[in-house]
């Protein structure tokens, strides 16, 4: 990890994977990689840091499927397991010592590194801009209209304070994080030219594991 780094990446990892009845499924095995073996390696092309949220019974395996000789993480651990994954994007935030992060889902394989790069162009650019208030978030929406919040980039400070405002007004949802800053909308038509749908499709089941590995 370099000594100041410009773009973290965040996996948020915290979660108990109920539907998923297999164990963890942030290090089930797809095409002999862990989930979040793959987030990780589509986060290193467009981040320099990489910060693994996750609860403190974890780490130790978090750590033995992602660390290598060249790759090092950095462990963000939830104070209070269970508080959702607006609690996981808060402690992972405020673990990056990048001014900017992608943050993303543990159960995401598919995760495109172009739209990322593309989110965090579009974030980068408010600086350029004359405006009162930078935008701190930029989140694509997916066609079907919802916001895909735990794929998206963020500004690590502002956001890591507007979760932590959220949660002590007992708001667990992302969004309520998102209405205390000023954030972007990435359309559908800013994105398609980077990425699929496949890029948001989450494992949450092992019947939507064996349908991730008919792709390989
Ligand atoms: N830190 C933290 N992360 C969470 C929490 N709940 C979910 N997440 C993470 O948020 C992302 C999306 O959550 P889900 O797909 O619901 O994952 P999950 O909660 O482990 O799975 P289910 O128990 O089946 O809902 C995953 O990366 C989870 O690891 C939580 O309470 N704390
Ligand atoms: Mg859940």
């Amino acid at each position: 990890m370099p000594e100041t780094s410009s773009r973290a990446g965040v996996i948020i990892a915290g979660g108990f994977s109920t539907r998923f009845q297999d164990g963890d499924k942030a290090v089930a095995d797809l095409d002999g990689t862990p989930l979040i073996g793959h987030v990780a390696d589509r986060l290193e092309g467009v981040t320099d840091e990489l910060v693994v949220n996750c609860r403190a019974e974890q780490v130790d395996v978090l750590r033995d499927a992602l660390e290598s000789e060249s790759r090092t993480i950095q462990v963000a651990v939830d104070q209070t397991p269970d508080r959702g994954p607006l609690a996981g994007i808060a402690t992972g935030l405020e673990a990056a010592s990048a001014p900017v992060a992608a943050v993303v889902a543990c159960d995401m394989p598919f995760v495109e590194p172009a739209l990322l790069e593309a989110l965090f162009e579009r974030l980068e650019s408010g600086d350029a801009r004359e405006t009162d208030e930078q935008t701190a978030a930029v989140v694509p929406k997916h066609p079907d209209g919802w916001f895909q919040t735990t794929q998206a980039v963020y500004r690590a400070e502002p956001m890591a304070d507007a979760c932590r405002a959220a949660l002590e007004a007992d708001e667990g949802k992302i969004l309520a994080a998102l209405d205390r800053l000023e954030w972007t909308v990435f359309e559908p038509t800013d994105w398609k030219r980077y990425a699929t749908l496949d890029s948001f499709d989450s494992i949450d089941t092992r019947a939507d594991l064996e349908a991730a590995r008919a792709r390989f």
